[in-house]
């Protein structure tokens, strides 16, 4: 895990070889673009997952297997589904039917803190990070359920206050990683929108993870920050973290996704690598090309009306 390399200055940032990103995508060499395929070694495998809100079916997946170790971006018009699919998948809400395994074990029957616990864990589009807590506070609650866990920790006060050091040591070195640990003692309300992003994404950190959900992690963040996000979703990747993210920028997809899941109308349309979606008739339809609701889209970094998006030609993430 990565945070053993924190330690030493934070993990390899600029790094230009990137064996996790190989890894993934050649584990995902053969797999069929198609909605519900078979992944070789996938760490998230849903069944029949249905959400209805009164006469309002939000997510209705048949099958999705994600695929562990990989970048896997889920996209799609709004209203797709997206968020309540993630809401879902990390029991923040209760879906009518479905059911899903992480690591190979059922979801059901844990709450949201205890699926964290397992090791799958997400942030919001929103961001929750609370802002009369300093920085520091902020990260500190993110180990919330470690704390104390252990019986004997709970008696043994020696015990209790190295699991305290060793979570505010944890904190600290995600801050330094994340670039906030000069923002420590400031009160989170303080930070830009995209310094929030990257407390959220640290904060989720905390519980050390495989499988972390990002909704919309770019939204309202600068071109500076939003970088600087890109590259440490790349780094979880290389640190052997699976990552889901929801997103709209169809650069940001691009350059760092191994895999798309493609929603609309809470349904799983389309699956396969960024290149086969941005090919498919289908999505360019659904959400990427004319048929678009006229949202405005993001091509190569510049906004352009949805109807004049052809499958956009985006450059690769150098090699
Ligand atoms: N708590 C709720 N009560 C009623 N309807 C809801 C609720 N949450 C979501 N919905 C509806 O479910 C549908 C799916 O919403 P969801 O937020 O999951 O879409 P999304 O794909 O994430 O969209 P966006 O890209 O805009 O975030 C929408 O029609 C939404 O209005």
């Amino acid at each position: 895990m990565y945070a053993d390399d924190m330690g030493t200055g934070g993990p390899a940032e600029a790094a230009v070889d990137r064996p996790g990103r190989r890894r993934a995508q050649e584990a995902l060499v053969g797999v069929a673009s198609e909605p519900g395929s078979a992944k070789p070694d996938p760490i998230l495998v849903a069944d029949n997952v249905t959400r209805r809100f009164g006469g309002l079916t939000a997510v209705n997946v048949d099958h999705l297997e994600i695929p562990r170790g990989a970048i896997t971006a889920v996209i799609g018009p709004n209203g797709a589904g997206k968020t309540t699919m993630f809401n879902l998948l990390t029991k923040f809400d209760t879906p009518q039917t479905g059911s899903w395994t992480f690591n190979g074990q059922p979801v059901q029957g844990r709450r949201a803190h205890q699926v964290a616990r397992l090791g799958m864990v997400r942030t919001f589009q929103l961001t929750k990070a609370l802002s009369r807590l300093t920085v520091i506070e902020n990260m500190r609650l993110g180990a919330t359920g470690q704390r104390g866990e252990k019986f004997w920790a709970g008696l043994l006060p020696f015990l209790w206050e190295q699991q305290e050091r060793e979570i505010t040591e944890r904190a600290e070195e995600l801050l330094q990683w994340f670039k906030l640990d000069k923002m420590r003692d400031e009160f989170a309300g303080s930070l830009s929108g995209g310094q929030r992003k990257l407390l959220e994404m640290a904060r989720a950190l905390m519980v050390r993870p495989e499988l972390v959900l990002l909704d919309e992690p770019m939204a309202g963040v600068n071109p500076a920050l939003t970088q600087s996000l890109l590259t440490h979703v790349k780094q979880l990747r290389e640190d052997g973290m699976t990552v889901m993210f929801v997103e709209h920028d169809m650069d940001a997809v691009h350059d760092i996704s191994d895999w798309v899941v493609v929603m609309g109308e809470g349904r799983v349309i389309a699956e396969g690598t960024p290149d086969q979606i941005m090919a498919d008739q289908r999505v360019i339809d659904a959400y990427l090309g004319a048929h678009h609701d006229g949202a405005v889209k993001t091509v190569a970094g510049h906004d352009v009306a949805a109807d004049e998006v052809a499958p956009p030609k985006l450059d690769r993430e150098a090699e």
